[in-house]
């Protein structure tokens, strides 16, 4: 018997030993370097993605090692991917191979059964939920009512000449929108509560991992411990009010779960983390695509005058707009195609390796970091002619569903928002185009720690004569 165990465990050992000298000298690890001891090579990374070419800590290493390469970034040994296929390879595997991997701040604020960080059978399922939800048609047409509502509300206050801060303007609209979707709290005293902490809560997302009294992290998890609280209190109220109605939100979509995986506390997390679109990606798109649009009048013309054919003949049929008019506006969806190539809101995704990986030739070793860069695959002049050049045409009849375009991610945990945040940006440009001109003061792309506008995008509007211009 004793003799079976030690063939046995000294097979496995033996087994091993050699799997692992085999993976060591047939296949190499990426080229690169690890850079210094601890802090690897981040203060580069990051003062690179501060400075107006945030792409040059990429581009360096691309000409040097080839668009796959080492480094070590905040804290690990990481492999950066800037090769579309590596890239669509990491992000089509599942959890035997790669799970997700965050800096450790964002991972103690975003709680360990956040969507973003939960794995298997349990994101699956919540990845399901919450994509079907947001695909309904009715979700579709209470965001399309709400959307209108608010910005409408929003432009009827502003006067001719004066200065707007278009940032400030869509993250409070679409902030609102988002926060009516997932708990059906309507703007008031209480929804200005919640956007207050959630500001000091994201302010967090890419702090120090220092939890101390008076460190950002610390004001962070306060304030999320606030916003708890009140979602806490909107469980406890539908608990008791339930009804075997359709779900109104994302709360009833996920309370209404009867695989019993989906715990209080879970439910919590993931509403407070839904609302990062709102106050960040989405409202990010629509300034990005403003900052754009000033710079390229030939585009600014075309969009304006697809949008105010929509208007006048919706004002013929005495119909109002649906969400499907919105995003049948074909020029409008190459306009935010291109800004999401250009814009790169997220500027890839990161994970770590549960075994060693072969891709391409070449080692990911087990429990090293992979990084999929998507900015330098969408500004590729291989891919993307004049990649710096804000072009909506390079998207007509073209195909978006390739590995060289993936502001979205992809496989599993695609981005189950991606035609909310179309369609939100879409009434965006459309109302605004269609009801104003304006003129664009200087402000630049700030691309580090978050995507956003030194100056917040100030333009000064002058209101079209609509009945005239129709
Ligand atoms: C311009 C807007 C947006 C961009 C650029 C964007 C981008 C992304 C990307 C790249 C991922 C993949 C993350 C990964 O693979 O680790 C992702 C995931 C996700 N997005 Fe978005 N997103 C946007 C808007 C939205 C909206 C409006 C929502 C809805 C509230 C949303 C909800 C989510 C969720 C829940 C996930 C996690 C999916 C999972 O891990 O299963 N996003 N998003």
């Amino acid at each position: 018997m004793k003799n079976i165990f030690i063939i046995f465990f000294g097979g496995i050992l033996l087994y091993r030993i050699w799997s692992r000298i085999r993976s060591k000298t047939t296949t190499p690890l990426p080229l690169g370097t690890l850079g210094w001891p601890i802090i690897g090579e981040t203060l580069e990374f990051i003062s690179s993605a501060y400075s107006d070419q945030p792409e040059s800590f990429m581009n360096r290493r691309r000409l040097k090692y080839g668009k796959v390469f080492k480094s070590h970034l905040f804290g690990s040994a990481t492999v950066i991917s800037t090769d579309a296929e590596v890239s669509k390879f990491i992000l089509q595997s599942d959890a035997r191979t790669f799970v997700p991997s965050y800096p450790s701040s964002l991972t103690e604020l975003m709680g360990k059964s956040s969507i973003l960080l939960i794995n298997g059978s349990l994101q699956r399922r919540v990845h399901g939920l919450i994509g079907a939800f947001f695909k309904s048609p009715n979700l579709k047409a209470q965001i399309t009512g709400d959307m209108e509502k608010y910005l409408q509300e929003s432009m009827d206050s502003w006067k001719d000449d004066q200065l707007i801060y278009i940032q400030d303007v869509a993250k409070n609209i679409t902030f609102h929108v988002l926060v009516k979707a997932l708990i059906s709290l309507d703007p008031g005293a209480e929804m200005e509560l919640l956007q207050k902490h959630f500001q000091e809560f994201i302010a967090g997302l890419m702090s120090l991992p220092i939890n101390l009294p008076g460190s950002q992290l610390y004001r962070s998890l306060q304030a999320k411990k606030r916003m708890v609280k009140l979602v806490h209190k909107i469980l406890r109220e539908r608990r008791k009010n339930c009804t075997l109605s359709a779900p109104k939100d994302v709360v009833d979509v996920l309370l209404s779960d009867g695989s019993k995986q989906l715990t209080v506390d879970l439910i919590s997390d993931n509403m407070i983390d839904l609302m990062i679109p709102g106050e960040d990606s989405v409202p990010i798109l629509m300034t990005l695509a403003i900052k754009y649009l000033s710079s390229c009048p030939r585009a600014l013309h075309q969009l304006m005058e697809e949008n105010m054919n929509l208007r006048r003949t919706k004002i013929q049929l005495g119909e109002p707009l649906r969400w499907t008019d919105y995003m049948s506006l074909s020029f409008t969806q190459n306009v935010i195609t291109e800004t999401l190539r250009m814009g790169n809101i997220i500027i890839g995704v990161m994970r770590k390796a549960m075994k060693d990986v072969e891709i391409k030739g070449q080692l990911i070793p087990k429990g090293w970091c992979v990084f999929a860069y998507f900015r330098s695959v969408h500004l590729d002049e291989s891919t993307y002619d004049w990649p710096h050049q804000f072009n909506p045409w390079r998207w007509q009849d073209k195909d978006m569903g390739t590995c060289n375009f993936t502001p979205f991610g992809g496989g599993q945990r695609l981005c189950p928002g991606l035609d909310l945040a179309r369609l939100e940006a879409s009434i965006f440009l459309h109302h605004l185009v269609t009801q104003f001109r304006w003129i664009a003061e200087d402000d630049s792309i700030v691309h580090f720690p978050t995507v956003r506008m030194k100056r917040k995008m100030p333009i000064w509007v002058i209101r079209r004569r609509i009945p005239t211009e129709l």
